[in-house]
C-alpha cells in the first residue's frame, strides 16, 4: 500500500522520507500511522504525500507516516526485546537501557522523546513529567501503574497505558511456591547446606494440605490464586473492599481482621494506594495467628517492615516472604542495604524469610505477552489516537477511515473538561464533512476524536492552528 498519510511533523524534527515499513502484528492497524504531538510554535509542516487524496473506493485507508523515524522512544529497564521490536519495526528511533535512571538524568532524556516504556522502578513523577514537552505517552511494561502520576499527566495529554493481567499467572505460581517454601523452611535449609551445614530438621515444618490461606485483595492475581491453592488441598478466605464472587469453595470475609485471625498463611495482592499504605502493621500482625506467614508480592508500601521484623523475632511469624519493597534498586548487581533502606540488614538477618528481587512477573512467558501487549497500545496510540486500554484517560476510538473518503484527516483534540467546548471545535470542523465524531470524559480531561474529509492539503495547518488557539485546549493532533 503506498503511503498516504501526513502529520504535522514533532517538534524540532526535520522533514524526512516515507517509511513503508509496518512491522506490528497483532494489530489492525487501519489509520494514520502519522502524528502530531508538537505545540511548539517552530514545529515543522510538512506537505502531504502525493498519495494524500487518492481515492479508492471501498478500500481501508492503511496510511502511513512520513516521518516515523522522528518517533523517539525511550525503553527503561529492560523492557522485553517484543516491545522494543514492536516500535523498531516502525521505524521509531529506540532508545533501550536495562536499568531505571536517576532523576536528573531521566528529566533530561524525558525532554526530547515522544514515548516511554518502563516498568515499576521508575518514577515519573508532575516535577519529571513537567520537562517532558514532547512526551504524548507513556507505557507501564507492568500492571502496576502507581509509579505514574496519572491525573498530572492526564492533565498533560499524555496517555499511559499498562498490561492488566499478562504476568498474573507468574505471580500466582510464584506465592504458591512460596506458600510451600515457608512451610517447609526451604530457604533456611539450602542456605545452610550452600554454607556446608547439614541440617534435618521436621520441627515447625508442616504440609500445607488443609491449612487456610487469607487472600488480601482477590482481583486478577488474587483469584488465580486461589484456585491453585485450593487445588493443592487449602482452604481460601479473602478481603476486598468489592464483593466478589469466590472461585471455588473460597468465601470472602467482612474484614481484614477477620481474615487476619483466620488465615494460617496471608498474602497480598492491593494496588499502592493511600489505603493500602502499610496495611499490614503492627496492629495487624497481632491479629495474625500465632505461628502463620505472611507473603506480599504487591508494593513495597503495603507491610510495614519495622513491624515484620518485629514480628518475626517474637515468634509471632513463623515466616515471611517478600518480593517489594519501599525502595528498591536501580539494576541488577546494586546494593540492597542499609543505605537503601534504614532496615535492610534486620530484615536480611531473619530466619525463614524469602526476599526476592521484584520478580514476580519476571518469566519468560509474561514478559513476552507484556511487551507485544504494551508495545501493540503505544503504536496504536502514536499511529492512530485510539485510547482503548488507557488508565488515565477517556476511552475513545472509531472505526477505520476508509479510502472512499476523499481527502480524510483524523482530529484529535484533548481538552479540559469544561462547558462549551464541543460548540467551539464544531465550528471549527464546520467546513467539512464529518464522518464520525466520539468524545468522552475522565475527570478534568476530554477527548476528542473525529474523522472528517474533504480537507485540503492548505487548510490542515489551520485546522491544526485554530484547534490550538481555543482556550480548552490540553494537546490537539491531526493525524493524515
Ligand atoms: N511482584 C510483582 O512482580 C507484581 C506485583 N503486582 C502488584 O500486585 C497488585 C495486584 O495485582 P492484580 O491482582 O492484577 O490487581 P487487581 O486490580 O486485579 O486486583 C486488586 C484487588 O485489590 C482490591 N483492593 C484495592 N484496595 C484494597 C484495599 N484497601 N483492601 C482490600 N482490597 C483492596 C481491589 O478491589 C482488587 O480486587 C498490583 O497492583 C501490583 O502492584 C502485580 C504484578 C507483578
Ligand atoms: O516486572 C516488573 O518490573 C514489575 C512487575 C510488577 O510489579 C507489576 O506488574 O506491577
Amino acid at each position: 500500500m503506498p503511503s498516504s498519510a501526513r502529520d504535522i511533523a514533532p517538534r524540532n524534527s526535520g522533514a524526512g522520507a516515507a517509511d513503508g515499513r509496518d512491522g506490528v502484528h497483532n494489530l489492525t492497524r487501519t489509520v494514520s500511522n502519522s502524528l502530531s504531538m508538537s505545540t511548539s510554535p517552530t514545529m515543522t509542516f510538512h506537505s502531504p504525500p502525493s498519495s494524500f487524496g487518492a481515492r479508492r473506493l471501498t478500500e481501508t485507508k492503511h496510511l502511513k507516516p512520513f516521518n516515523t523515524q522522528d518517533i523517539r522512544v525511550l525503553l527503561l529497564e529492560n523492557v522485553n526485546q517484543t516491545g522494543r521490536k514492536i516500535m523498531q519495526d516502525q521505524g521509531y528511533q529506540v532508545e533501550f537501557l536495562k536499568s531505571s535512571l536517576p532523576e536528573d538524568q531521566l528529566i533530561e532524556k524525558i525532554k526530547d522523546v515522544h514515548v516511554i516504556g518502563i516498568r515499576s522502578k521508575t518514577k515519573l513523577t508532575a516535577n519529571i513529567l513537567r520537562h517532558a514537552k514532547n512526551l504524548i505517552v507513556v507505557g507501564c511494561f507492568c500492571i502496576g501503574t502507581n509509579q505514574v502520576d496519572l491525573s498530572y499527566a492526564a492533565s498533560a495529554g499524555i496517555a499511559v497505558f499498562n498490561s492488566p493481567f499478562s504476568n498474573s499467572r507468574s505471580v500466582a505460581e510464584l506465592v504458591i511456591a512460596e506458600i510451600i517454601a515457608l512451610a517447609r523452611q526451604l530457604g533456611d535449609r539450602s542456605n545452610e547446606l550452600h554454607r556446608g551445614t547439614w541440617h534435618k530438621v521436621s520441627a515447625g515444618c508442616w504440609e500445607i494440605r488443609g491449612k487456610t490461606l487469607g487472600i488480601v485483595g482477590y482481583g486478577h492475581i488474587g483469584s488465580q490464586l486461589s484456585v491453585m491453592a485450593e487445588a493443592m488441598g487449602m482452604s481460601v478466605i479473602y478481603y476486598d473492599v468489592v464483593p466478589l464472587m469466590g472461585m471455588g469453595t473460597s468465601r470472602q470475609v467482612d474484614s481484614l481482621r477477620q481474615l487476619l485471625e483466620g488465615a494460617d498463611f496471608v498474602t497480598c495482592h492491593v494496588p499502592e494506594t493511600p489505603e493500602t499504605k502499610n496495611m499490614i502493621g503492627s496492629e495487624q500482625f497481632e491479629q495474625m495467628r500465632q505461628g502463620s506467614y505472611l507473603i506480599n508480592a504487591s508494593r513495597g508500601t503495603v507491610v510495614d517492615i519495622p513491624a515484620l521484623i518485629n514480628a518475626s523475632r517474637t515468634g509471632k511469624i513463623a515466616g515471611a516472604a517478600l518480593d517489594v519493597y519501599p525502595n528498591e534498586p536501580a539494576g541488577n548487581g546494586d546494593y540492597f542495604n542499609s543505605g537503601l533502606n534504614s532496615w535492610s540488614d534486620d530484615l536480611r538477618s531473619l530466619k525463614n524469610v524469602i526476599l526476592t528481587p521484584h520478580i514476580g512477573g519476571s518469566t519468560e512467558e509474561a514478559q513476552s505477552a507484556i511487551g507485544v501487549e504494551v508495545g501493540n497500545y503505544l503504536v496504536r496510540y502514536v499511529n492512530e489516537g485510539a485510547t482503548i486500554g488507557a488508565v488515565n484517560m477517556p476511552e475513545v476510538s472509531l472505526r477505520s477511515m476508509t479510502m472512499d473518503e476523499p481527502n480524510g484527516v483524523r482530529v484529535i483534540y484533548i481538552h479540559r473538561n469544561v462547558p462549551g467546548v464541543l460548540r467551539k471545535v464544531n465550528e471549527i470542523l464546520a467546513d467539512h464533512n464529518v464522518d464520525k465524531q466520539m468524545t468522552d470524559s475522565r475527570g478534568e480531561v476530554a477527548y476528542l476524536m473525529a474523522d472528517i474529509s474533504n480537507v485540503n492539503t492548505s487548510e490542515i495547518k489551520d485546522l491544526y492552528q485554530s484547534l490550538e488557539e481555543l482556550s480548552s485546549r490540553i494537546r490537539t493532533r491531526v493525524l493524515y
